[in-house]
């Protein structure tokens, strides 16, 4: 096995000269030679990557910090639970969080004659992420869009994901290069968005819905983040932000608002996210992963 490191500092040499249109030295033994920003042969390798991998789910938001990766994370985790085989892509390029939620910070991935080797967390769900060709987890990833967006076909396209029931990608907020790309390359069985009950939160959910709409991506629904506080001594929810405005918008846009997650004071300084059954926040998140395997197992 080779380190991905190796292979990935080539390959971005390489990327960014296919990118400003230029070759040089490297293009002989780049490994995306005669691929590279070259979109009909993407879409011929992630179709036929992807041929095992049963259902694609893409987790999105408008706004950062609304708890994307902790409900990527969450899910993954539940449908693993429930007996499924579960991928977890993340596409959070310049943020990625998804290997400390899943126990897996400090690895690194390896390739093999196979592809590019996914990691796999201690509950079997596996992960690929950028954090993982860093030399660091405090390296920052200072790429461009078109530089971020091979890198995040390359993590489909050329990532042995085996047989999976799920393959979830925490995509970052907003609607930028790799939103758009991951819409338009990867055959999704469609997208969760998130938002929390803030009105900016929510101003930015309806351009995601939309983009959605245009790209003709079905949403599966909206989840709202951090929407209570469970009083410890009542039970009685606490609405942080009020009453939620996040079922009038999902009313508004005709999307279901398929759960509410609670504000889990727990979850505060955890990196990894506990299955042992004390989790709020993983508990709290089965009903969507049961209804989300439930749409989609009846949508195929
Ligand atoms: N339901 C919750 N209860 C308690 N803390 C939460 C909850 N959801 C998210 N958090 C916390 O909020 C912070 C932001 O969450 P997270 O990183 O998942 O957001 P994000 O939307 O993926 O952000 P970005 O896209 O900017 O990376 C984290 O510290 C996370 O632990």
């Amino acid at each position: 096995m080779s380190s991905i490191n190796e292979m990935d500092s080539q390959t971005s040499e390489a990327c960014k000269s296919c990118n400003e249109g230029k070759s040089s030295s490297r293009c002989d033994t780049c490994p995306s030679r005669g691929k590279g920003g070259d979109k009909p042969a993407w879409d011929e390798r992630i179709v036929k990557r992807l041929s095992d991998v049963k259902h694609r789910i893409a987790v999105v938001s408008g706004k950062g910090g609304v708890g994307k990766s902790t409900i990527t994370a969450g899910l993954a985790l539940n449908i693993s639970m429930m007996g499924y085989r579960v991928g977890v892509l993340d596409a959070d390029v310049s943020g990625p969080n998804i290997p400390h939620l899943l126990g897996l910070e400090g690895r690194r991935l390896m390739g093999s004659e196979l592809g590019i080797e996914p990691a796999m967390s201690r509950n079997g769900v596996k992960v690929v992420s950028s954090e993982m060709v860093l030399t660091s987890s405090d390296t920052p990833m200072i790429w461009r869009g078109p530089m971020r967006t091979t890198l995040v076909n390359q993590f489909v396209a050329d990532v042995n994901w085996g047989v999976l029931d799920f393959l979830l990608v925490d995509l970052p907020p907003g609607t930028g290069d790799e939103p758009l790309s991951v819409m338009q390359m990867i055959p999704l069985d469609g997208v969760i968005i998130v938002s929390t009950s803030s009105s900016l939160s929510m101003l930015d959910v309806s351009k995601i819905i939309n983009m959605a709409r245009d790209l003709k991506v079905p949403i599966l629904g909206l989840v709202e983040n951090m929407s209570y506080m469970q009083c410890p001594d009542c039970g009685k929810k606490i609405r942080l932000f009020g009453e939620s405005k996040v079922e009038a918008l999902a009313m508004k846009y005709g999307v279901p608002l398929i759960g509410e997650v609670p504000l889990d004071p727990s979850n505060a300084g955890v990196d990894e996210m506990p299955v042992d059954g004390k989790s709020l926040l993983v508990s709290s998140l089965r009903p969507i992963a049961e209804r989300v395997v439930f749409e989609v197992n009846h949508r195929a």
